[in-house]
This record gives structure tokens, C-alpha cells and sequence, in this order.
């Protein structure tokens, strides 16, 4: 494993009992009847365990969009071809997406991040649009031999904690993440079932809106990806390199830099998640840091939520990626925020807390 991984994946710790407790016994005293708020209360001891204070700030937000193609298309997986990936890039950068519209919404910056697109970037780099570090123009077809070199897996990884520690140094509190990639619904599955060992009939799903057809074939090629590159789930680098993406070792990145910097990250839907997956797989202890924004509608979505062993803050039948659910779970997340840093107590407020009655 290179250098910075190894340092990174060594040095997330869990997050500290002692602020989950004073947090708790903190949000017990607020002036509503004990556990009202819900999943709220939960989230701000999280976020209060992550930041070790009773002040959490996630006011600075941004959304990380990777980016990447994918080889495995030639074998008929998605319901687009190729040439979207880098023409929804250009609408990112044009704010026409969807993406564009709820980051506005929770007040979060949105960072589109070129890890592998099979096209030339190149101006929208340079005229800051986007960031690049772009691996390689697209992964090679996962049906006939392995995504990418394990140095290739590496360079994805320490490439998105680079992203997540330049944002973090920028100031930013709250970390979403997000995905675009024509075809990368297909690797996603075959991470999950590479990891959980179910068969691919259980972690595969319509993607874009595939028809009946293209779903048994898609089932067949992940079948067969996972049959020919026999991806070690012992060695999440392995499964990486063999059936995953530029972009989703990026996204497995981002999580593994907030959690080594002690940054809440939201993930968001399938996508995300596969690279959530990896990153627990790599370092258990990120799991604390993470958030499962929503349940996506892909089908496979709540057994990769089982192996993460989340739960989901949102059920909206989303099924887009690009980091929408997460830019829509960020306004949550605010709002846990406020509530443990604003909120009276019974006792500030001069309220009459609750006593035994009736005795
Ligand atoms: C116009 C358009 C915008 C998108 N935004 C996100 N996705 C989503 O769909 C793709 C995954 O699905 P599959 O594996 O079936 O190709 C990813 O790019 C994901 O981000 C989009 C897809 C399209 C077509
Ligand atoms: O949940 C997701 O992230 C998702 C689902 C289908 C297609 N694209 C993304």
C-alpha cells in the first residue's frame, strides 16, 4: 500500500465515546420531552462525537462530484451511452444539474472532480472549472480482465483523500459525496458482491431505467467479472483494481480523507456507497464518520446499507446520483447541527422538566 494511503487508512480512529456521552446527556437536558427530536438527537451526537465540542459547525459545505467512465459499457450495461459522462460534466460546470440545484439549496459548493473520464478535460481544468486527476481516460472492460492496475486503485484512493484534505484545509465542515459515470452502477454491484458474497441477481439493479433484457445481461456480465478477475474481498485495493472505477476509489478517498480529519461526510445513493464499502473495508472506523443520506431506489441499495450498517436519513425514491441525496440529507445534517448548538435547556428556558406524577 503506498505511503499516504497506509498513513490514512492507519490513522482513523473511532469516534470518542466520551463526546457521544456528553452529548447525550446534553441533548437529554434540552427543553422537549426526552428524545423527541428523533433521528435529529442521534445526528447531533454524532456530530457533536466527530468534532469533540457541544458546538458542532457544519456551516461550510461542499459537494464532491467524481467523475469516470467505464470500460464494462461496451457489454450493453447502461440505458446511455459513454458520451453523457462528459457532457453532464459540462452541464455541472454550466450549474444546469440537478446537482447544482440542491447543493444551492444547502448552502453547499459544489466540486466536480474529473478521476477518469474518457475524454479530454482539459480546458475546463484549466479555467478552474473542474478539478483533474484523472487516472487514466476510462477504466478497461471489467468482463474481459481487471478495471485497472492495483497502482492505478492507489493513485484513485490517495486522489480523493488529496480532495477531501485540500477542502478541509479550505475550511469545509461538511463533506458530501457524489458520482457520475456512465455504466457505474455495474462495478458498484460487483463491490458489493465481492464484499458481501451475494449473488448478482441480489446486488443488481436498472441504473439509468434498463429494460428487462438489458438487466439479465447485466447480471450476466457482472457474473462474469467476478468469475474471470476473482476479486479478493480480504484486499479492498484488490476489489478496486479489479471491478470498481476511477471514481468510486475516489469517492472511497474522500470518505477515508474527512474520517482521518475527523469531517462528518455524507454519502450519498448506490454509487457512493460501493465507495463507502470500500472505505470500511479499509478502515473500519470510518463508518463513524460516514452518514447514508437516503435509500436509493436501485435495487441492491439496502443490502449495501446492511453491509455498511446504516441507516438511511431519507426516502424520496431518488435514483440519480450525482450526489443529490446527499446535498438533500446536508440540510438535515444543518439542522441536528443547530439544534445542539442553539437549543435551551429546561433549565435556561425556565421550563418545568418532567417528574414523576401521580404518586
Ligand atoms: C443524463 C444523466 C444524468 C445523470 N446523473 C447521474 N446519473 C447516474 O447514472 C449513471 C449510472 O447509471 P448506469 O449504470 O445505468 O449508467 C451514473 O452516471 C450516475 O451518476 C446520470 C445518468 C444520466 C443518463
Ligand atoms: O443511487 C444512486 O446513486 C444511483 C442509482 C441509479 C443510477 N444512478 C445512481
Amino acid at each position: 500500500m503506498a505511503l499516504k494511503l497506509e498513513k490514512v487508512v492507519q490513522g482513523i480512529t473511532p469516534v470518542s465515546m466520551e463526546w457521544r456521552q456528553k452529548a447525550r446527556t446534553y441533548l437529554d437536558k434540552l427543553a422537549i420531552p426526552r428524545g423527541s427530536l428523533g433521528e435529529l438527537l442521534n445526528l447531533a451526537e454524532q456530530l457533536a462525537a466527530i468534532r469533540e465540542t457541544l458546538e458542532p459547525s457544519v456551516r461550510h459545505k461542499a459537494v464532491v462530484t467524481m467523475a469516470g467512465d467505464h470500460g464494462v459499457v461496451a457489454e450493453g450495461v447502461s440505458a446511455f451511452p459513454p458520451e453523457v459522462t462528459p457532457q453532464m460534466v459540462a452541464n455541472f460546470v454550466a450549474g444546469g444539474a440537478a446537482i447544482n440545484v440542491l447543493a444551492e439549496v444547502a448552502g453547499a459548493r459544489v466540486y466536480v472532480v474529473d478521476m477518469g473520464v474518457a475524454a479530454d478535460l482539459t480546458d475546463l481544468v484549466a479555467a478552474g472549472k473542474i478539478l483533474s486527476y484523472k487516472v487514466d481516460y476510462g477504466t478497461r472492460n471489467m468482463a474481459k480482465g481487471p478495471a485497472m492496475s492495483r497502482e492505478q486503485a492507489v493513485q484513485a484512493l490517495e486522489a480523493g483523500i488529496d480532495v477531501a484534505e485540500k477542502l478541509i484545509r479550505e475550511g469545509v465542515e461538511l463533506l458530501a459525496t457524489g458520482d457520475m459515470g456512465i455504466g457505474n452502477t455495474t462495478p458498484s454491484s460487483a463491490i458489493l458482491a465481492a464484499f458481501s458474497g451475494l449473488p448478482a441477481e441480489e446486488v443488481t439493479g436498472r441504473g439509468t431505467g434498463i429494460s428487462d433484457e438489458v438487466l439479465k445481461n447485466k447480471v450476466r456480465v457482472i457474473q462474469k467479472a467476478l468469475e474471470i478477475n476473482k476479486p479478493d474481498p480480504k484486499d479492498p485495493v484488490d476489489v478496486l483494481a479489479k471491478v470498481g472505477g476511477f471514481e468510486i476509489g475516489g469517492i472511497a478517498g474522500v470518505i477515508l480523507g474527512a474520517a482521518y480529519h475527523k469531517i462528518p461526510v455524507v454519502v450519498d445513493g448506490f454509487i457512493s456507497s460501493a465507495g463507502a464499502l470500500l472505505a470500511k473495508k479499509l478502515a473500519p472506523a470510518s463508518v463513524d464518520y460516514m452518514i447514508a443520506a437516503h435509500q436509493s431506489m436501485e435495487y441492491g441499495h439496502r443490502h449495501m446499507l446492511r453491509e455498511l450498517g446504516l441507516q438511511p436519513l431519507l426516502n424520496l425514491n431518488l435514483r440519480l446520483g450525482e450526489g443529490t441525496g446527499g446535498a438533500l440529507a446536508m440540510n438535515i445534517v444543518e439542522s441536528a447541527a443547530q439544534v445542539i448548538r442553539k437549543m435551551l435547556t429546561f433549565e435556561d428556558a425556565g421550563v418545568t422538566p418532567d417528574a414523576p406524577r401521580g404518586e
